[in-house]
């Protein structure tokens, strides 16, 4: 029998930041047919808050270094304002959204990321996403809004990239439906000049992406992104787009191969 169609979009936060874009969506989330999830960043947000409180950010490879006040920053931002903003919007369009950390009904479980040649701090990796949980609410009507914070099963937070956080879920999830996982962000999809957006990479093989790494056309935010979409489509994800925000559905963007 075919699996039902999930379609996971996660957005990121220049789009969440930002009132308009955020709006616009939400819009474009609300008019999505079938079973959704969507998985927000916020990073951004997250650096202006902590810049305001005097807490330096420090990302590398994408990641940020999450000291204990820094945990603190991010779980007031993730989990508190830019999840329940989302999840208000996507009330007003008659969206039934919940808003959700990977604590909450011990979603998203982690364990805290092993210092090797860098200290992450507070940063957790993935171990389980409980995707029957996660059905058991699209099947109710609800539309989970996941925030990118886990936790250890120990009582702590754990930050984790928003990337990671929408990859782990859909792979999961793809045990019991058909997935497609939509990257958004501000560019029309991976760009062979990062400031042209004319010059979208239509299909991305891993090969590709490897030699692209290496000449330095992709790096920063792209990595966590990509790594996520290759590992998501070795292990069963259906679909991975990276694309512009208001052109998802329509085909455009980069397809990973
Ligand atoms: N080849 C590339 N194509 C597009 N963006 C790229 C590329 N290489 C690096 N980037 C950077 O990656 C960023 C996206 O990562 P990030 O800011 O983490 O996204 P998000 O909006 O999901 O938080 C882009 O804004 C861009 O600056
Ligand atoms: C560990 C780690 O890097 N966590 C990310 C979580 C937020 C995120 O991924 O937000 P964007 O999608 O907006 O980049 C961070 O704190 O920046």
């Amino acid at each position: 029998m075919a699996l039902n169609k999930l379609t996971i979009i996660k957005v990121g936060g220049k789009i969440v930041e930002e009132e308009d874009t955020l709006k616009q969506l939400l819009h474009d989330f609300s008019t999505i047919e079938g079973s959704k999830i969507l998985v927000h960043g916020g990073g951004r947000s997250a650096t202006k808050l902590a810049e305001r409180l005097g807490i330096e950010s420090k990302m590398v490879d994408g990641r940020r270094i999450t000291d204990s006040e820094t945990l603190q920053v991010v779980t007031m931002v993730y989990g508190g304002l830019v999840n329940k903003n989302i999840v208000a919007g996507l009330q007003s369009l008659g969206v039934n959204a919940l808003g959700l950390t990977g604590a909450d009904m011990d979603i998203i479980r982690s364990e805290k990321r092993p210092v090797k040649d860098i200290d992450y701090g507070f940063v957790g990796d993935v171990k389980k996403v409980k995707a029957d949980v996660l059905k058991l609410l699209i099947d109710q009507g609800i539309v989970p809004i996941v925030a990118p914070l886990s936790h250890d099963g120990k009582g702590h937070m754990l930050n984790t990239n928003a990337d990671t956080m929408a990859a782990e879920t859909a792979q999961a999830m793809s045990e019991y439906y058909d997935v497609s996982l939509v990257y958004c962000f501000e560019k029309k999809g991976v760009l062979m000049d990062e400031h042209d957006d004319d010059s979208v990479i239509p299909q991305l093989d891993k090969a590709s992406y490897q030699k692209y790494v290496q000449e330095g056309i992709i790096q920063g935010g792209m990595l966590p992104k990509l790594e996520n979409a290759f590992k998501s489509i070795e292990k069963g994800v259906s679909e991975v787009v990276i694309t512009q925000a208001s052109e998802i559905g329509k085909g455009k963007g980069t397809t990973i191969i």
